[in-house]
């Protein structure tokens, strides 16, 4: 039996840092800023498409795509991030889907999914469970700054172009809070390990 989980949160909530976790206990992770960098990377229909339509200024000298640059793009304008994850959106869902395919056949247990946009791009629909990582909006926004150097401004935006964490929360199966220290937050995930037997 293999059950998928589907882990979200908000930008800086701690995803990564609970999906690590599942990591090290041998689970493999579907992360989707992983993917959403490969199918962007140089020589691809993705990047090609990206500087059509956004010019060829959001590249970096050696053809890559300057992901700097585009953030502060698209995070400080609604209608150009909508037109960036209508191209990038359908690119990362079908890698994410193969990856699955592939994983239900290989690695029976736990599989997890690391989608900062769970529900905003409808992917709970192929989980069997939903894991919400969640801080107060001012401990996100505040470990935001803090780990991407932005101004408290920069910061906001990239926060209002998510649904608010605490609407997340609220379709959540499973919530973790992640307010406390990594300890308390790691207890709450060996809770869920053991609840389930999926410790090993
Ligand atoms: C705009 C880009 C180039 C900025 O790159 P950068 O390296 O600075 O950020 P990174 O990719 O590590 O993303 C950081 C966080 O931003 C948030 N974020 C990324 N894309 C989006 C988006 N389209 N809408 C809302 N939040 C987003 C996520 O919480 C993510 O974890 C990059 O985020 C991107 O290509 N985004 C589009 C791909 C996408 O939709 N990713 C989300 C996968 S579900
Ligand atoms: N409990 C905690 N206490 C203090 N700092 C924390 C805690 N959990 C995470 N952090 C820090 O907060 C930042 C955000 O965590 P992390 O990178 O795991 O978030 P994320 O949800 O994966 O972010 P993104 O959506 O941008 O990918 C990191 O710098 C991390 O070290």
């Amino acid at each position: 039996m293999t059950l998928v989980l589907g882990l979200t949160g908000g930008i800086a909530s701690g995803k990564s840092t609970v999906s690590r976790w599942f990591g090290d206990y041998g689970y493999p992770i579907i992360d989707a800023d992983v993917i959403a960098r490969q199918v962007v990377a140089p020589g691809t229909s993705g990047l090609r498409q990206l500087t059509a339509l956004f010019t060829p200024a959001i590249l970096t000298a050696d053809g890559a795509l300057d992901r700097k640059k585009l953030g502060a793009i698209v995070f400080a304008d609604r209608r150009q991030l909508a037109q960036l994850t209508a191209i990038t959106g359908p690119l990362i869902r079908q890698e994410m889907t193969r990856q699955l395919v592939e994983l239900k056949r290989s690695a029976p247990g736990l599989i997890v999914l690391d989608v900062p946009l769970l529900f905003e791009a409808h992917y709970q629909q192929i989980a069997d469970l939903t894991m919400v990582v969640y801080v107060d909006a001012p401990t996100e926004l505040q470990r935001l700054m803090q780990r991407d150097q932005l101004n408290e401004t920069a910061a906001k935006q990239r926060m209002a172009s998510q649904w608010p964490l605490v609407a997340k929360r609220q379709l959540a199966d499973i919530v973790i809070d992640n307010t406390q220290s990594l300890a308390a937050t790691k207890q709450q995930v060996v809770k869920f390990l053991t609840q389930y037997d999926l410790q090993k």
